[in-house]
């Protein structure tokens, strides 16, 4: 944390408080905790600046991966990769056709680094716009890891959105910063990271967190 009266803080905000888009909207709208979030933000920032004259930085971050992140933190590109190298199914929430859009995390980095350096501060989205549905993602990494594992259709997540993709206009006019890393290239190193682990595993095998507590109640069906 920056000292008194030196250098910048950077808030890390919910991307569901981006309001400029509703498919961004839906949990902010459904959920009171996300209410409090970004008011918390604002005013923790406030206080900061005018109490201790430090700079406030507010990000707002959206879906990130990439290689040394939490390999069973039960998120979809942490799960597919392992489950695709590991032979198991591929388990999709839902139909699939629900999107997301995926930045490397090097592009968040070098995002985070440009914000810092900036004098803007109102919240900022940092992310990468290019969107798929989840079915392509686990399409995606079944074909880049060549895996024989087949797709799992299980029932969908409680309250899930079904959109989210950032608009990036604000970060690329102000701080002349957008994601580079083709999303297939992230793929590849994460895979390659997630590969080498596993092979530090005692027994070699990491089972993916399922969200057991958000599941809604149903059957699962295969392809
Ligand atoms: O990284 C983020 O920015 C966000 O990641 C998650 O939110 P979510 O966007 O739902 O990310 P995932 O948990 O990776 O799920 C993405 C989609 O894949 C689906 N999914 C996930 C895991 C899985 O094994 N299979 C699967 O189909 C989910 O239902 C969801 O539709 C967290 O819950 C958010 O708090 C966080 O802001």
């Amino acid at each position: 944390m920056a000292a008194s009266g030196t250098g910048s803080l950077v808030f890390i905000d919910d991307v569901t408080a981006d309001r400029s888009s509703k498919m961004n909207s839906e949990v902010y709208r459904a959920t009171h905790s996300a209410h409090i979030q970004p008011n918390a933000t604002k005013l923790i920032g406030r206080r900061f600046t005018v109490q201790e004259g430090v700079e406030v930085r507010v990000a707002r971050i959206f879906n990130t991966f990439g290689s040394r992140m939490h390999m069973n933190d039960g998120r979809v590109v942490s799960n597919f990769i392992l489950q695709a190298l590991q032979g198991e199914p591929l388990t999709v929430y839902g139909s699939g056709s629900q999107t997301r859009a995926f930045q490397y995390v090097s592009d968040l980095v070098n995002g985070l680094v440009a914000l810092m350096n900036s004098n803007v501060s109102s919240p900022v989205n940092l992310g990468n716009p290019e969107e798929h549905t989840i079915l392509e993602f686990a399409q995606m990494i079944k074909s880049l890891v060549v895996s024989r594992s087949h797709i799992q259709f299980l029932p969908e997540a409680q309250d899930d959105p079904q959109r989210r993709r950032p608009d990036i206009r604000k970060a690329k006019m102000l701080l002349g910063w957008e994601p580079v890393v083709p999303l297939e290239e992230g793929l590849n190193k994460t895979i390659q990271y997630f590969s080498k682990e596993l092979e530090h595993q005692a027994n070699n095998q990491y089972i993916p967190k399922p969200k057991a507590a958000r599941m809604k109640k149903g059957r699962p069906r295969h392809n």
